[in-house]
C-alpha cells in the first residue's frame, strides 16, 4: 500500500477537518467494522482517505460522499484502487441514502465533522429501513449522550430519540492526538444497530416533541413538565411517579406518555 501522506492538505476548520493518523486507531475502526467484500460501504466524510483506504482492500462496493472538493484528489492519490470508489461531491445532510440502498443494504461509516455529526444522525434515521449499522467517530461527549442510561447527568433527548431508532454501544475511545491536527476533544467510536423490531408509538410527532419538551426543561417535574397533555393522576395511571424529573424515565416510559396522550385526542 502506498504511504499515507496526512500532510499534503491544510486542514479547514469550517469542514470539521480533523484527520486521522494513528495507524493503531484506524486498525481497531476496520476491525470493529469487519467489512465483508459483499458489504455495501458508504463512508461519510472520507477526506485525504485515512479509513477508505483500509477499508477498500476488504469490500468491493465503496460510496464516499465528502463536501469538501478540494481534498478529492487527495483521496484518490492516497488510495490504492480508487477507481473501485464511487465519490459524491456533496453534503451528507442532504444527501438521499435511499439512493445507495439498490447496492443492498447499507453499512455506515465515518470519522463525522463533530460541528454536525447530531445533524448528520438524525438525517440518518429516515434510512434506517435500508441499513444494516453504522460506525462512527463521534466527540466522546455525544458518544457518552447518545449510550446514556436514565438516571445518569448526560441522559437526554440524543439518548432517548437514539436508542428509540437503534441499539447504541460506545466502542472504545480515541485521544486527541490521533489527530492533525488535533481536535480540542477526546473521541470516541460507536456503533448504532437499527432496531429489528420498530417500537410501537402512535404518533411519532407527539412523541418526539413529548421527548423534547421534556429535556427543555430536565429540572421539573414530568407533572408540570406535561402538565397541559397529561394530569398527574393520568400519569400514575400509566404506571409512572408524576414527581419523577424526565432524566429518571426509561425510553418505554416516554412511549407509554406519548401513546396515552395520542389515545386520548
Ligand atoms: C473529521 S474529518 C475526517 C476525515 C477522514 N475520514 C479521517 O478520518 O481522517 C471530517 C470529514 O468530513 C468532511 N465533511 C464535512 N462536512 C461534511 C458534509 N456536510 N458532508 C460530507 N462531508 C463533510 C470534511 O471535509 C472532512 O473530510
Amino acid at each position: 500500500m502506498k504511504p499515507f501522506t496526512p500532510d499534503q492538505h491544510q486542514a479547514k476548520k469550517r469542514f470539521g477537518q480533523n484527520f486521522l493518523h494513528d495507524y493503531g486507531v484506524i486498525e481497531r475502526i476496520v476491525k470493529c467494522i469487519q467489512p465483508k467484500e459483499s458489504d455495501n460501504i458508504i463512508e461519510i466524510g472520507p477526506g485525504l482517505g485515512a479509513l477508505t483506504r483500509e477499508i477498500l482492500p476488504h469490500s468491493k462496493k465503496i460510496a464516499v460522499i465528502e463536501l469538501d472538493r478540494d481534498v478529492i484528489p487527495k483521496l484518490k492519490f492516497n488510495c490504492d484502487r480508487a477507481g473501485e470508489l464511487t465519490i459524491y461531491e456533496q453534503d451528507a445532510l442532504k444527501t438521499d441514502f435511499n439512493q445507495f440502498s439498490q447496492a443492498g443494504i447499507m453499512r455506515v461509516v465515518g470519522n463525522l465533522p463533530y460541528n454536525i455529526s447530531t445533524p448528520i444522525l438524525f438525517h440518518l434515521f429516515q434510512f434506517l429501513p435500508t441499513i444494516q449499522d453504522m460506525h462512527f467517530m463521534l466527540q466522546k461527549e455525544v458518544v457518552e449522550r447518545i449510550v446514556a442510561q436514565p438516571g445518569s447527568k448526560t441522559y437526554g433527548r440524543l439518548s432517548v430519540m437514539t436508542q428509540y431508532y437503534c441499539h447504541a454501544q460506545m466502542l472504545f475511545l480515541v485521544p486527541p492526538e490521533s489527530f492533525d491536527p488535533p481536535p480540542k476533544v477526546d473521541s470516541a467510536i460507536v456503533r448504532l444497530k437499527p432496531r429489528e423490531e420498530k417500537l410501537a408509538v402512535a404518533d411519532f410527532e407527539l412523541f418526539s416533541g413529548l421527548v423534547s419538551d421534556a429535556f427543555n426543561q430536565r429540572r421539573k417535574t414530568i407533572r408540570n413538565v406535561w402538565k397541559k397533555r397529561i394530569s398527574a393522576q393520568e400519569l400514575v395511571d400509566v404506571g409512572l411517579d408524576a414527581g419523577a424529573r424526565p432524566e429518571n424515565l426509561a425510553l418505554e416510559d416516554f412511549i407509554k406518555v406519548a401513546n396515552y396522550v395520542a389515545s386520548t385526542r
